[in-house]
């Protein structure tokens, strides 16, 4: 049964950049594009939008209010959920984002914890997410655990504990970690109706095997295909399938971390698998040389020249 915040969030969920013009303005009208992309050649059909791979944090209010109404407004009928990041550094700004993703028509909020002045404690994070969710009653809420960027190094378990008393909107959270003890227990506290999601794409299986009801990431939006894949091979059980398809993932994104990877090489890996022009990151990023998009595009569709080594199957 749906919840009455709405329906379980399951599946992959493409972590989206942000279009911009070559002036580095907000680029609307790539948007209808981008969701045609995802939908017709990844089979990827949920959004996180202004998030880390959308460089949410360095785009203004107003900014990523319009950008949060055209993914709603062309996503609508098409895409099954708009999730829209909402968190910034202060609580006033989130709030009017929250209230204002209400509007839009979003099917759920998330929030990252501020990083400039970090939570003591896991108790007092708690106080700010619900003071954002507060805005947005009626909406999904989600809890974006990111410790490598944020600094906040708190178990997101304990980020949990007892949230469902502050937040009856909490539908579950974002994993973008690589602690698969805290994923794991924050699973076991989790109610059937959240979702948790998780968000190193390198790593998808390990988590769908502790629990995961799906996965928010960067590449999904270019390799939504394979992970989809990755999917239907471990809920048919056949791990030997989903190994494969999770080390080539692997293969193309430490090839990419080897020649330096980061969110402005992404987007330029993005715009040159898709043919969308995403245009340039903001600073302080620095646009990528373009040779470097091209090679790990080509990396990822051909793998490594020696092919892949053979694996014996050692299931059972
Ligand atoms: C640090 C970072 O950007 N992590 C990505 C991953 O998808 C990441 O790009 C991927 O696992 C490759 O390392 C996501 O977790 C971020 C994300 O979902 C977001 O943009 O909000």
């Amino acid at each position: 049964m749906d919840s009455p915040v709405g329906k379980k969030l399951t599946g992959l969920v493409a972590a989206t950049f942000t279009p911009l013009t070559p002036q580095g303005e907000i680029n609307l009208p790539v948007i209808g594009l981008y969701i045609d992309y995802l939908l017709e050649h990844q089979g990827v059909r949920n959004v996180f939008v202004n998030g880390t791979t959308g460089e949410g944090m360095s785009l203004t209010v107003e900014e990523r209010k319009k950008l949060a109404e055209e993914w709603c407004g062309k996503g609508k009928g098409r895409l099954e959920q708009v999730i829209i990041h909402v968190g910034c550094m202060s609580l006033k700004d989130s709030q009017d984002l929250a209230r204002h993703a209400a509007r839009a028509g979003a099917d759920g909020i998330a929030v990252v914890s501020p990083s400039v002045f970090k939570p003591s404690d896991a108790g007092v994070l708690r106080q700010f997410l619900q003071e954002v969710a507060a805005a947005a009653p009626d909406l999904a809420f989600y809890y974006y655990h990111i410790p490598a960027l944020t600094g906040v190094n708190l178990l997101a378990r304990d980020v949990l504990e007892g949230i469902e008393k502050q937040i009856p909107s909490f539908r579950g959270l974002k994993f973008s970690g690589s602690d698969l003890m805290d994923f794991g227990q924050c699973v076991s506290y989790c109610p059937s109706d959240w979702s948790i999601l998780y968000g190193m794409d390198e790593q998808l299986l390990a988590a769908l095997v502790m629990g995961a009801n799906g996965a928010v990431g960067s590449t999904y939006n270019y390799l939504g295909r394979k992970a989809n894949s990755i999917l239907s091979a471990f809920e048919k059980g056949d791990l030997t399938r989903a190994r494969t398809l999770q080390f080539e993932v692997q293969d193309g994104i430490s090839y990419a971390v080897k020649l330096g990877f980061d969110v402005a090489v992404n987007k330029s890996l993005m715009s040159e698998v898709s043919g969308l022009d995403l245009g340039p990151p903001r600073l302080p990023l620095r646009p990528c040389p373009q040779p470097r998009a091209v090679s790990i595009a080509q990396r990822l569709r051909e793998g490594p020249a020696t092919g892949p080594i053979p694996r014996q199957n050692t299931d059972g």
